[in-house]
């Protein structure tokens, strides 16, 4: 069986993963807050867990992973934006406006990230739809003595985890001294987080026995990974930015819940999507989607592609230089593999490649050896496994709109020039190469063979005029 091996930020070190149970492998990642689209560095986790989730499908067997990912459809963003909604006009209940614009926003995310060819998680849970287990959870924190309610608040008592820090590496007083805690007069401490919290009347709130409420965004995580999970799993997933103090509160909240589990043995974060060096957010306003991209034409496999390019656990940034190579490689494989039957399984090469730590680069490195060894049906299905040349994976064909006639036919007049020039009758290279100027398509030899683009002049007559 092939080895995998991966990063655990908990132990800051690369490790040979070995599931709790290699028949049924489980895998929790943070989701998205559901009240806006989803802008291109939201899109980095669920490319980099799908890859993982892909890897572990091949090794263990489909039937024997589980991959969770949630929906924090209660939020205090949501509530502001809704509340935006109705100062706006939005003439419904505000509850009403909420759900309108959760399940809208679900809808989004999931055309969205289909398009990027993600692979749908076996569970996607609502929080809303899993307040029971979440109250459950807050009644036995309380109960253990973890956790104690004030002025219609829970909180978590920080102090009573000794492990807290741990996955971040920092200790609490050092904690307390960087973040930005907030003091209120129901905390005991200023380090105490909130588990539930009292709504008015017009928020969505469940009844409970601290009074009408929500909860808080750390508990439903570990609410949600321990019903559909178990009190101990494999592989916690999200991005760098939720490790402190989003996933120390998870660990300490199921780790003071069920003490005996281990919750997450693996913890897996991906570096940022960045923009000039700066995180992409919604809260610094440097942020485009994933639908603008695909709005302007490129396919969502080129989006993934770019993606793929650099490790997870590096920053990556976003360039219209990468896409265009991206978009070059893509269509040449695309012509290479069209029709041709995927051999029965992946390369080793690839494998070896994802096995170790998601090198995503090194696997692509190994799709172009591939290629260049002409070894398509090899090609074919390793790409695959990187959820790449799928023919059924939109975008290509609108990509140029009325253009996607020209692709067909640019790709068949570069192999006549290549051929032109095995069979050394330069004269009709030449001409293709001129005629290719003329017609505003710009060609670009490279190491892995011909790229090209089209100008803003291009001509389609007079590209149809050099068959
Ligand atoms: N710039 C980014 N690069 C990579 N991953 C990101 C980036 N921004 C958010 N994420 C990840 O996206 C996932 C969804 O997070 P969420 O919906 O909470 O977005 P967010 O953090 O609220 O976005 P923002 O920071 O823009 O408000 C999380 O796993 C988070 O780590
Ligand atoms: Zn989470």
């Amino acid at each position: 069986m092939t080895t995998i091996r991966l990063t655990n930020t908990k132990a800051r070190r690369k490790e040979v993963f070995e599931p709790i149970d290699p028949t049924k492998v489980r895998m929790y990642v943070c989701g998205p807050t559901v009240y806006d689209r989803a802008h291109i560095g939201n899109a980095r986790p669920v490319i980099v867990f799908d890859v993982l989730y892909r890897l572990l499908r091949h090794v263990y067997g489909a039937d024997h992973v589980t991959y969770v990912r949630n929906f924090t459809d209660v939020d205090d963003k949501i509530n502001a934006r809704a509340a935006e909604m109705k100062a706006a006009g939005d003439t419904r209940p505000l509850e009403a406006i909420i759900r309108a614009l959760t399940d809208e926003t679900i809808g989004w995310y999931h055309a969205d990230m289909d398009a990027l060819g993600a692979l749908r998680p076996d569970r996607e849970p609502r929080a809303t739809e899993w307040i029971g287990a979440m109250i459950a959870m807050i009644e036995d924190l309380i109960g253990k003595g973890h956790a104690y309610a004030k002025e219609g608040h829970v909180l978590f008592r920080v102090r009573s985890y000794e492990g807290y820090g741990q996955l971040s590496g920092r200790s609490v007083d050092d904690m307390i001294a960087g973040a930005r805690v907030e003091v209120a007069p129901f905390k005991e401490d200023p380090m105490d987080f909130v588990l539930w919290k009292p709504s008015s009347d017009e928020l969505p709130g469940w009844d409970s026995t601290w009074g009408r409420g929500r909860p808080g965004w750390h508990i439903e995580c570990s609410a949600m990974s321990r019903e559909l999970l178990g009190e101990s799993f494999d592989i916690h997933g999200g991005g760098i930015d939720l490790q402190f103090p989003h996933h120390e509160n998870e660990i300490a909240q199921s780790m003071c819940a069920h003490p005996k589990g281990g919750f997450a043995k693996v913890w897996m974060h991906n570096e940022m999507l960045q923009v000039e060096g700066k995180k992409m957010s919604k809260s610094l306003g440097n942020f485009f989607t994933v639908r603008d991209l695909l709005d302007q034409g490129h396919p969502g496999e080129v989006i993934r592609f770019v993606y793929l390019g650099t490790h997870y656990a590096k920053p990556m940034d976003w360039t219209e230089e990468k896409a265009r190579q991206a978009e070059a490689t893509l269509r040449k494989w695309r012509g290479l593999v069209a029709g041709i039957e995927p051999a029965p399984s992946p390369a080793p090469s690839v494998i070896a490649a994802l096995a170790d730590d998601l090198n995503t680069a090194g696997a692509i490195a190994e799709l172009h050896a591939l290629a260049g060894a002409g070894d398509t049906a090899g090609l074919k299905a390793s790409a695959a496994l990187l959820g790449l040349l799928d023919e059924t994976m939109g975008g290509w064909a609108e990509v140029r709109g009325a253009n996607a006639d020209a692709a067909a036919l640019i790709d068949e007049l570069l192999a006549a020039r290549a051929n032109a020039r095995k069979a050394k009758d330069f004269a009709r290279a030449d001409a293709l190469r001129d005629g290719f100027a003329a017609a505003g398509v710009i060609v670009k030899d490279t190491p892995q063979g011909a790229e090209w683009e089209l100008a803003p002049d291009f001509d389609p007559a007079k590209l149809e005029a050099l068959r």
